[in-house]
This record gives structure tokens, sequence and C-alpha cells, in this order.
């Protein structure tokens, strides 16, 4: 039995992991739980998982969730030392990472310190701090394991293979909402629009970072963290049916695509299972309705996240921790009606180069530069008003 933590189960991984591990009940259980703000769900969840612990960030709304849970044997936490204890727990096996953004870098690194294995959804952990969890992951000997499809997709076509023999990855990316659209309606599209996205249901911040393609930027950091490979192999190809999740190529141009129907509870349930395969009743992919997969170039002057995403590549030191801060911020403000969708780029670009640079941060210059980052980016977007 692998006894699961999940960071952030009520959103759109956690929910999803949840649904795995109900299918899975020989497998899988549940020892604790995290949401932010989300009372009702957590304490649902908590009623039918029974977890030894749930954690809720809100210690407004703690009271609430203890009132609920009171005559069961579930212990009700809050602050950010209890959400490190939860993730750190003795009886812990496996802890998902799916809580989203930055605030999920430290439980999750702490939950590595502690020697657990890592589903990771969160794909900011790797883009703000890659060298340092990736080391830690070495040093500790833990796994991490690829939530994110794109990333699941290179993990299951390098099965038996060698990294030696890699020529290029390459990651397929939907091109979201506005693909077809000309750049010069890009700049009215709404908030509404951009949560459309064609192929899958996400929580919000990714939808939208789909939508500006600085989605397929930060999985391009994330490959090159965790597949341990350069910039130039990684390649990006824009391929709107969403069914193949990414592709190997190898130095023999012998090329693997893993593919199937757009669901994440595909790839989540791989790493849950890792190294076995899991039977599930999912729907099968039928190829004479999917009968025509296409491909084309990503646009960059539609697109500016994804070469902004690049750039900090080559860059390298702390920024891409700057532009990851500056996109969470942009994309709050977009969702709030603050800014235009155009413009979560231009801030992302102005912050980058008016931030701080640090060549080898470590954790605590990481956590200043996501600081700074936030208030460079904020400063933009009151000159944009
Ligand atoms: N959704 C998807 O299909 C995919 C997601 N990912 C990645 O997985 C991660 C999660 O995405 P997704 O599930 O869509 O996001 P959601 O917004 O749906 O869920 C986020 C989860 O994190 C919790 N949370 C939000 N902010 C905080 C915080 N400051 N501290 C602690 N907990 C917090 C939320 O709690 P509450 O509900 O209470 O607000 C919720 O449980 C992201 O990094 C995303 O990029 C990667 C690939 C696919
Ligand atoms: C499901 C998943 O992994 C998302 O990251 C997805 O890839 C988003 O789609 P885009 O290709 O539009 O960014
Ligand atoms: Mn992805």
């Amino acid at each position: 039995m692998k006894k699961i933590a999940i960071l952030g189960s009520t959103g759109s991984i956690g929910t999803q992991a949840l649904e795995v591990i109900r299918q899975n009940p020989e497998r899988f259980s549940v020892v604790g739980l995290s949401s932010h703000a989300n009372a009702n769900l957590l304490i649902e969840q908590a009623k039918e998982f029974k977890p030894a612990m749930v954690h809720i960030t809100d210690e407004k709304i703690v009271k609430e969730v203890k009132a609920a849970l009171k005559n069961t044997s579930t212990k009700v936490l809050t602050g950010a030392k209890e959400l490190k204890g939860l993730a750190t727990d003795s009886d812990v096996d496996m802890v998902i990472s799916a809580i989203v953004g930055f605030a999920g870098l430290r439980p999750t690194l702490a939950a590595i310190e502690a020697g657990k294995d890592i589903a990771l959804a969160n794909k900011e952990t790797l883009v703000v701090a890659g060298d340092i969890v990736m080391d830690l992951a070495t040093k500790k000997e833990i796994n991490i394991l690829p939530v994110d499809s794109e990333h699941s997709a290179i993990f299951q076509a390098m099965q038996g293979e060698n990294y030696d023999k890699v020529r290029r990855m390459i990651l397929t990316a939907s091109g979201g909402p506005f693909l077809d659209m000309d750049i010069k309606d890009m700049y009215r599209v709404s908030c509404e629009d951009a949560l459309k996205h064609p192929n899958w249901n996400m929580g919000n911040k990714i939808t939208i970072d789909s939508a500006t393609m600085m989605n397929k930027g930060l999985e391009v950091i994330e490959a090159y963290h965790l597949f341990k490979t350069p910039p130039f192999k990684i390649e990006v190809v824009i391929h709107p049916q969403s069914i193949i999740h990414s592709m190997v190529e190898f130095d023999d141009r012998s090329i693997k695509a893993q593919m199937g129907l757009p669901d994440m509870r595909v790839p989540i349930q791989y790493a849950l299972g890792y190294p076995e395969r899991l039977k599930n009743k999912l729907p099968e992919l039928d190829f004479t309705v999917y009968n025509a997969l296409t491909f084309q170039k990503p646009d960059l002057e539609k697109f500016p996240a994804l070469g902004i995403a690049f750039e900090t590549v080559r860059r390298g030191g702390n920024f891409p921790c700057i532009i990851n801060a500056a996109n969470e911020i942009a994309v709050d403000a977009f969702l709030n009606n603050q800014i235009g969708f155009m413009e979560i780029a231009r801030v992302v670009e102005q912050t980058m180069e008016a931030a701080t640079p640090c060549v080898n941060p470590d954790l605590d210059d990481l956590v200043q530069t996501d600081e700074e980052a936030r208030e460079k980016a904020k400063e933009f977007i009151i000159q944009l008003k």
C-alpha cells in the first residue's frame, strides 16, 4: 500500500489524483490533504478518504474545518510549518505536489529533504529552483515522477533508453484558444475567452499560461531540469489536437511519441503506479475520430512569453525565478481585469530586464528574487493603468 499526501488536493490535479486513488483502494491510501481556502471540498474529501491530517492555509476558516471534522480521526492543521509537517510525516511514502505557483516550492523541498518520492505537477518548483531541487533529489535518492503531461510523455518514451542518445525532445503545445486569432485581436480578448482551453480543463493560472504559451515556456525550463537536457535540444511544436503529448528523437532519427486522449488521470496514474502500469476504465482513443494530427511552428510575435522563457534558460541564475514571479502577478492582474492579455508578457519582460540578477542563487536568494520581482511587476502594472 502506497501512502500518499496531496498538496493542493482541492485543485484540478488534486481532485483527479483522488479519482485515481478512489479507483485503486488496494494500492493507495491517503495520509494527508491540503487546500488553500476551499474548506467545503477539503471537508468532503477528508470524510471520504479519512486521512490522518488535513491542512488549510486560511487561518480564518480553520475553525470551520475543525468543527466539521471534530468527531473523526483527522487532525486539522494550518500555518506554513504544519504544511511542511504534513509533507514530511513519517507515514507518507509519496507526496503529490499539486499546489499552484511558487507557494508549492517550500513544502515540496521539505518533502524531498525528508526522503519522500514526489509526483510533481507543480512545474513552478523546477522553474524557480530546478538546480536546488534536482541536486537535493539526487542526494536523497528519491524519485521525481513527472505529472505534467508532456514530461510524463517524455519520461515514458525514455524508459529503457539512454539520455546520451537523445537528439531532440519535442514538447507539443496546443496553442491555446488564440492559436488562429489575428494578433491585433489578441489585445482585446477577455478573461472568459482566455479561460476556454480547447482541450484541457485545468486551474485558472495554468489555463491563462496556456493561452499566452508561457505554460510551454515553463515546461521547457521544467524539461531542462528534469531530464538534464540542454535547451538547444528542446523544441516546441504546436499540435492543436493534444493527442501526442510529447516526443523524443534519438540519434538514429527514430522518434518515440506518447499518445492518448487529453486526460490528466493517465499521467497522474502513471506517476502514482510507477514503475507499474495500472489498468483503468478510461475511454479509448478512436483514431477514426482523431484522423488528422497536425503540427505547426509557434509564432513568437503572438506568443512572446515562449521566447522570454527560452531566453531565461540561456541566461540561467535567478532569471527563471524572476519571470515566474512576474508571470504569477501579471496573470492575477489579467484575471482581475487590471491589464490586457498581451500585457502579461510585456510585464514579464519588463520585470526580467529590471530585476537584480544572481548567478548562482541559493534558496534565500530565490525567495528574495521572488519578492523583488513581484514588487517590480506590480509597479509596471500600475504604470500600465
Ligand atoms: N490542471 C492540470 O491539468 C495541470 C496542472 N499542472 C500544474 O499543477 C499545479 C496545480 O494546477 P491546478 O490543479 O490546475 O491548479 P488549481 O488552481 O486547480 O489548484 C491549485 C491547488 O493549490 C491550492 N493552493 C492555491 N494557492 C495556494 C497557496 N498559496 N498555498 C497553498 N495551497 C494553495 C488550491 O487550494 P484551494 O482550492 O483551496 O484554492 C488548490 O488545491 C500547477 O503548478 C500547474 O501548472 C500541470 C499540468 C496539468
Ligand atoms: C495538461 C497539461 O500538461 C498542460 O500543461 C497542457 O499541456 C496545457 O496545454 P498547452 O499545450 O496549451 O500549454
Ligand atoms: Mn503540460
